[in-house]
């Protein structure tokens, strides 16, 4: 298993490299095309681009193959942004014959199975890029191979990869269903509401709490759908809920700290939407029609089971 074993080793390797912070915490990601390498390979090329050919044992175990191939991924970020950076940046696509893209732009692209890898492997490699040192001890710590934790030889502490819980819910009236922008979402987004868990809370009490919050409506019932990882802006476990809110009780009073506007949207406008494969262009009068997340993001699974229920239902009436 180890990234150094060599030539039966078959790397499925992403290539991560961190352009520049844009908003806050958020770190743009770029990603090259998922190519696989054995080890031997990938240290030629990690030497032909002057970088440290040990920086393979920074490897993370993301996966194996059909044939029991064992899959890791190596961020070969290129340092800090400089213009030699964006050189070796094209040379680099050239080399591998692939090319960089930004990890939210490639969910519009990639298969269920590569999102579930890049996911597990941009979360992995950024979690261990910020905890390299012992909060206890303040020592660096060190990853085991397959980087499935890290661990302080000074203190003894055990460290393993976080993920933080996410509730994302749906709210529908029963005829129209409830969507909501971040001003940091691309223009002409709406998804379904989202928010962190607090500490000691249970799922059910963090969506009535999270639906109160941003848009002031006190939910009903509530029904589990599904759950996703999810790597924004770090490692969340995002569960996906469908609730409903009692007749009469369907004005928004929306938080304008968390949210730039949300608004009901009938079974007719959603399944439009839901047709809409990525961003659509802009109206002749410059507006952009709304669109919905990309299949990968859990919203757009929500989404699409209330327009199949919905649509079945008017279908019997
Ligand atoms: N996969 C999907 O379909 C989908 C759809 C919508 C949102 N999301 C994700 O859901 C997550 C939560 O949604 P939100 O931004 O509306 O959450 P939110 O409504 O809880 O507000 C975000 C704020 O919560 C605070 N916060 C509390 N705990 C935090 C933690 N552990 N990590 C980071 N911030 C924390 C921060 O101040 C942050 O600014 C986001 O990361 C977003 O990317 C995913
Ligand atoms: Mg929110």
């Amino acid at each position: 298993m180890s990234p150094r074993c060599g030539t039966c080793l078959n790397l499925k390797k992403m290539m991560m490299y961190v352009e520049k912070p844009r908003v806050q915490e958020y770190f743009t990601f770029s990603i090259a095309w998922l190519l696989s390498f054995r080890a031997s390979e990938l240290e030629r090329i990690l030497s032909k681009f002057g970088q440290d050919t040990r920086k393979i044992e920074r490897s993370v175990l993301i996966g194996c193959s059909d044939r029991r191939e064992a899959w890791f991924a190596l961020d070969l970020s290129l340092g800090s942004l400089c213009s030699s950076d964006s050189l070796q940046k094209s040379e680099m696509e050239t080399e591998l014959q692939g090319s960089f893209i930004q990890l939210r732009k490639a969910l519009f692209q990639l298969n269920e199975k590569d999102t579930s890898l890049i996911f597990t492997a941009q979360a992995l490699l950024r979690w261990h890029e910020c905890h390299q040192f012992c909060g206890k001890s303040g020592q660096p710590t060190q990853k085991n191979v397959a980087g499935s934790k890290r661990i302080c030889p000074s203190s003894n502490m055990i460290y393993y990869p976080q993920m933080s819980p996410v509730v994302i819910t749906l709210v529908s009236d029963r005829t129209r269903c409830l969507l909501a922008r971040q001003s940091s979402f691309p223009k002409g987004m709406y998804s379904a509401l989202a928010g962190f868990c607090d500490v000691g809370e249970t799922l059910e009490e963090a969506v009535r709490r999270e639906v109160a919050e941003e848009v002031g409506l006190e939910v009903d019932s509530l029904q589990y759908s599904a759950s996703q990882h999810w790597p924004f802006p770090n490692s969340s476990l995002m569960m996906a809920c469908h609730a409903t809110v009692g007749p009469g009780q369907t004005e928004i009073h929306v938080n304008s700290q968390e949210l730039e506007t949300a608004g009901w949207f009938s079974l007719e406008e959603v399944a439009t939407a839901l047709k809409r494969k990525g961003p659509p262009s802009n109206e002749q009068d410059g507006t952009i029609p709304f669109w919905l997340p990309p299949k990968a993001a859990i919203a757009h699974r929500l989404i699409w089971e209330w327009v199949q229920k919905q649509s079945s239902s008017s279908n019997l009436a």
